[in-house]
């Protein structure tokens, strides 16, 4: 089973009590934005800052840093100043092209080697903010072997489509479908965007929902109160455990017959379905840890 994350939990870089207890709400991984939460008069004292938040203090979570795009006056900086901390991974913003993430790989090779980190050690994020990323996703997502997830951007995405957001969400569906596919085509996560309204719990669990049925791995969030909904969305309930247990225990004996279908209450269970259950199962497992 890969890496949890369900909740990615963005956290400003330029507020030190924000960052001093990001480590306390559950989520499965922090990311220490350098980007758009903070003003380009902090940059230089967030970087500071989420430099001392990694090298010193204990996240029982993974840590990952959010740099401004590599082409933009501030991109090298925050990555010249936050890799000797080593991030867990670095997640890049508004991604338009394979190349950008080899840059970023280049980079980060060389300061894994300056500062004796194993080869490989920092993993690489990238969001999709924009049709035209979108049109590259793939190539985005298979253009490094760091490569863990890439994500999709919707503030952002909305704005490119000139457009604005829904509680039903139709303006993102088809990037968040495409995003899927491009993940999945390159073995790697896909991580849904945020939901900005931190008051209205009833229109965030629907889109959890809606975008775990697309077949996303987990969301980025902007608030504790929206890292326990998350799992909750995630979580595997009672009766789908038990249904996955009793689909493997039904395959198997087909197996044991010389037979590769066989029907469960009525409905056919072939590979397809036991590697589906097989899934829920080990995902039961990797939660309870
Ligand atoms: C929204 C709000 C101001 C509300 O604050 P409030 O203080 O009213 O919240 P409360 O609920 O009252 O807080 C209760 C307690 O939790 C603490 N607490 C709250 N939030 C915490 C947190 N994030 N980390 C650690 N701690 C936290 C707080 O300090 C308090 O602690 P205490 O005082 O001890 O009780 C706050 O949450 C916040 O700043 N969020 C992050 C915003 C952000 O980073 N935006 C940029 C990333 S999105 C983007 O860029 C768009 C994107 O790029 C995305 C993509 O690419 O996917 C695209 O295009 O879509
Ligand atoms: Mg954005």
């Amino acid at each position: 089973m890969e890496r949890l994350r369900r909740s990615m939990m963005f956290v400003p870089g330029n507020n030190p009590g924000k960052l001093q207890t990001a480590g306390i709400y559950g989520a499965d991984s922090v990311i220490f934005d350098l980007e758009d939460a903070v003003a380009v008069t902090e940059k230089d004292a967030a970087r500071h800052l989420v430099y001392q938040a990694i090298r010193d203090l204990r996240y029982p979570c993974e840590v990952a840093v959010r740099v401004n795009h590599i082409l933009t006056p501030f991109g090298r900086e925050d990555l010249r100043q936050v890799l000797p901390a080593k991030p867990d991974l670095i997640r890049l913003p508004k991604a338009e092209a394979a190349q950008e993430i080899k840059d970023v790989d280049e980079i980060i090779s060389e300061a894994e080697s300056k500062h004796n980190f194993a080869p490989g050690t920092i993993q690489m994020g990238a969001a999709i903010e924009t049709a035209k990323g979108l049109r590259q996703a793939y190539a985005i997502a298979s253009a490094s072997p760091r490569m863990a997830f890439i994500a999709i951007g919707g503030e952002d995405f909305i704005a490119d489509l000139k457009t604005t957001r829904s509680k039903e969400g139709w303006e993102l569906f088809e990037a968040r479908s495409q995003l899927v596919l491009a993940a999945r085509e390159a073995g790697i996560q896909a991580i849904d965007t945020v939901f900005s309204d931190v008051n209205d719990e009833e229109t965030f669990i629907a889109e959890a929902t809606r975008i775990k049925g697309l077949g996303f791995d987990g969301k980025s969030v902007i608030n504790p109160r929206q890292v326990q909904l998350m799992h909750r969305v995630f979580q595997p309930s009672e009766q789908e455990v038990a249904h996955a247990r009793r689909v493997l225990t039904a395959y198997r004996e087909a197996l044991e017959k010389k037979s590769g279908v066989i029907a469960l209450d009525g409905k056919m269970i072939d590979s397809p379905i036991v590697i589906r259950a097989q899934r829920v199962l080990a995902y039961a497992q990797a939660v309870k840890k």
